[in-house]
C-alpha cells in the first residue's frame, strides 16, 4: 500500500502555499521512471523575488522573538515529522531510492536534529570577557545574519535541509529553502511540518525550480545575507564566488574522495563490513561514501576475497521491497554518470572484479555494486567523486604510502583505518587530510551534535551542525558596558 497521493506542489512563501500559476514538473520514481510521485513547481525569480521580501519583511519580529520560543517551535515540527515518518520515507524512497529503512532512519534522525536546535533556544549565546577597565562590563552577544539562502542536494532530502534550515530559524533568521528537483515533494512535506508547527508568516519561505534559476537567483540577490549549500563542487563554487562578489556570508559542503585504509594489523571482517556500509548504503550516494579502499600488501588478497564474497550477495531493488539491501541510482543523470565512470574504469585498465550490470534504463535506474581491483591513483575512478555504488580497490606497501596514498586527492572530507596499532591511528589522525577522522568506523554517517565539514575542496574550510552551526548562523557583537 503506498501513502504517498500523487500531488502537487507550489511555493510556500509568507505563510502560504501558492496557487499554481507557474509550470509544474514530474518527481519520478528512479526504481520505476515511468511512475510519477508527485509534482512539483518550475518558479522563476519573480516568485523568488516575492520570498526574499516575505523572508527580508519577516526577520525583524523573528530576530525579536525570544530565543526559547523559537525552540519551541522546532520542538512541535519534530513531533510533527515524527507522526508522518512513514509516509515522508515512503515518499522519499520513491521520489529518489534509497531504502525504506534508511528513509526511515533519516527522518528520525531529522526530528532528531529539530529537537537539538530546539534545544540551542535555551543554551548561552555568548560570553563575558574579562576587560581591562575595571569598571567595565565586556561581554558577547550574537545576532543572527538576516535571510538566509539554503540550498540542498538530494541525497538526503530531510535531514541536510533541517540542519540547515534548524540552526539558521533557532538563531533567529529567516529563510529561503531551494531544494533539489529530484526531492522536491519530501522537500515540501518537510515544509509542512515546519508550516503547521507555527513558524509566523514569512521566516520559512520554500520555491522550488532550477538550480541555475532558483539557486543562481538566490546566491546573486542582495537582500539574501547568508548562503548554505551542499551539492558539487562546481555548483558550490559558482555560489560561493556570487556571495563573495555581493559581501553575503557563505558556507559550501561539496564533495568527497573518501579512502578507507585496511592495515595489516586491521580486524578485517569488520574492515569489510564498514566498507559495504560505507561505500554502499544509499547507492554510494553520499559525500561522505567510501570510494578508495587501500590496502596493505600483506592483506590485500584476503581483504579482496572477504569483500567480493559479501558484495556478491547483495540484494539490489526497489527500495520499497523488505529483501533490497541497495535501491536504483537516484535520477538518469546519476545512472549515466555512475555508468560512465564503470567504462572509463575498464578502458584506462583497471580489473573489474564484480558488479557494474544494469538493465534496461526504463525498467529502473539500477547498477549493481561494483568492485575493481588494480586501481592506480592517476586513474579516473581513483581522482574524481564518483557518486555510485563503486569501489576502487587498491594497493600499497606501507602504512606511510597508504596515508600518503588517501592524501592524493584535490578532497579531504571523510577518512578512515582500520587498525589495532596504536601508532598508525596516531600517525593517520596527524597526517591524514580531512575533516572527519575515523578509526576502525565507517567513513559515512555523521553525527547531528558534531561539527562536519571537509579540508580541500570539500568545503568553503567552514563547518556545519553541533556548535559549529552557530558561528554560521550568527554575527558576534562584542559590548561594553561602563
Ligand atoms: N556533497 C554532496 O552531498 C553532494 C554531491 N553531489 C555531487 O554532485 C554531482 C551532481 O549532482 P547534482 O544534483 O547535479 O548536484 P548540484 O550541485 O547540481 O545540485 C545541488 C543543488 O544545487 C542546485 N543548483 C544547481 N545549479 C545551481 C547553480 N548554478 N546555482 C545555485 N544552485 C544550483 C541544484 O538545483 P537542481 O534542483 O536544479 O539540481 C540543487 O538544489 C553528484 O554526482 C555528486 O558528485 C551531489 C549531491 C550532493
Ligand atoms: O554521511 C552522512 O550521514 C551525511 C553525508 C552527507 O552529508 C552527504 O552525503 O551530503
Amino acid at each position: 500500500m503506498t501513502m504517498t497521493v500523487e500531488q502537487t506542489y507550489s511555493n510556500y512563501i509568507n505563510g502560504a502555499w501558492k496557487t499554481n500559476a507557474e509550470e509544474t514538473k514530474a518527481s519520478l520514481n528512479p526504481a520505476r521512471p515511468r511512475e510519477v510521485v508527485g509534482y512539483y513547481t518550475m518558479s522563476g525569480t519573480r516568485t523568488l523575488d516575492e520570498a526574499v521580501e516575505a523572508a527580508a519583511s519577516a526577520k525583524r519580529n523573528w530576530r525579536k522573538m525570544a530565543q526559547p520560543a523559537r525552540g519551541d517551535i522546532l520542538y512541535k515540527a519534530a513531533a510533527l515529522l515524527e507522526k508522518r515518518i512513514e509516509e515522508i520515507a515512503e515518499t522519499m524512497t520513491r521520489e529518489m531510492g534509497k531504502t525504506y529503512p534508511e528513509a526511515k532512519g533519516e527522518t528520525m534522525r531529522g526530528a532528531q536534529i529539530l529537537r537539538y536546535y530546539a534545544g540551542e533556544g535555551m543554551r548561552q549565546s555568548g560570553d563575558v570577557i574579562p576587560s581591562t577597565d575595571k569598571d567595565a562590563l565586556m561581554f558577547t552577544n550574537r545576532s543572527p545574519l538576516g535571510v538566509v539562502g539554503v540550498i540542498t542536494p538530494w541525497n538526503f532530502p530531510v535531514a541536510i535541509p533541517v540542519w540547515k534550515m534548524a540552526p539558521a530559524l533557532v538563531y533567529g533568521n529567516t529563510v529561503v529553502f531551494k531544494p533539489a528537483q529530484e526531492s522536491a515533494v519530501t522537500a515540501a512535506k518537510v515544509v509542512e511540518c515546519l508550516a503547521e508547527a507555527g513558524l509566523p508568516d514569512g521566516v520559512l519561505n520554500f520555491v522550488t525550480g532550477s538550480g541555475s534559476v532558483i539557486g543562481r537567483g538566490l546566491s546573486e540577490h542582495p537582500d539574501v545575507n547568508g548562503i548554505t549549500f551542499t551539492g558539487s563542487e562546481q555548483v558550490g563554487r559558482g555560489i560561493g564566488q556570487a556571495a563573495l562578489g555581493r559581501g553575503a556570508k557563505y558556507q559550501l559542503e561539496m564533495g568527497g574522495k573518501n579512502p578507507v585504509i585496511v592495515t595489516e594489523d586491521a580486524d578485517l571482517d569488520t574492515a569489510v563490513d564498514a566498507v559495504i556500509s560505507g561505500g554502499l548504503k544509499s547507492t554510494g550516494q553520499k559525500c561522505t561514501a567510501t570510494s578508495r579502499v587501500i590496502i596493505q600488501n600483506g592483506v590485500y588478497d584476503t581483504f579482496k576475497e572477504k569483500l567480493l564474497a559479501k558484495v556478491r550477495d547483495i540484494k539490489v531493488g526497489d527500495g520499497m521491497k523488505e529483501d533490497s539491501w541497495m535501491g536504483p541510482c537516484a535520477s538518469e543523470s546519476q545512472f549515466k554518470s555512475v555508468t560512465s565512470y564503470i567504462e572509463k574504469g575498464k578502458e584506462e585498465g583497471a580489473d573489474l572484479l564484480c558488479g557494474g550490470e544494469t538493465i534496461p534504463e526504463e525498467e529502473g535506474y539500477y547498477v549493481t555494486p561494483a568492485v575493481f581491483d588494480n586501481v592506480e591513483p592517476e586513474m579516473t575512478i581513483a581522482r574524481e567523486e564518483i557518486f555510485g555504488p563503486v569501489l576502487a580497490l587498491m594497493r600499497v606497501e606501507t602504512v606511510e604510502e597508504a596515508i600518503e596514498t588517501a592524501n592524493d586527492t584535490e578532497y579531504g572530507l571523510s577518512a578512515s583505518i582500520f587498525t589495532t596499532n596504536i601508532q598508525e591511528f596516531l600517525s593517520f589522525m596527524d597526517d591524514i587530510e580531512a575533516g572527519l577522522v575515523r578509526i576502525n568506523a565507517e567513513s559515512a554517517g555523521v553525527e547531528l551534535q558534531a561539527p562536519f565539514g571537509g579540508m580541500k575542496n570539500s568545503s568553503s574550510h567552514s563547518r556545519e551542525q553541533g556548535e559549529a552551526a552557530k558561528e554560521f548562523f550568527t554575527s558576534i557583537k562584542t559590548v561594553l558596558v561602563k
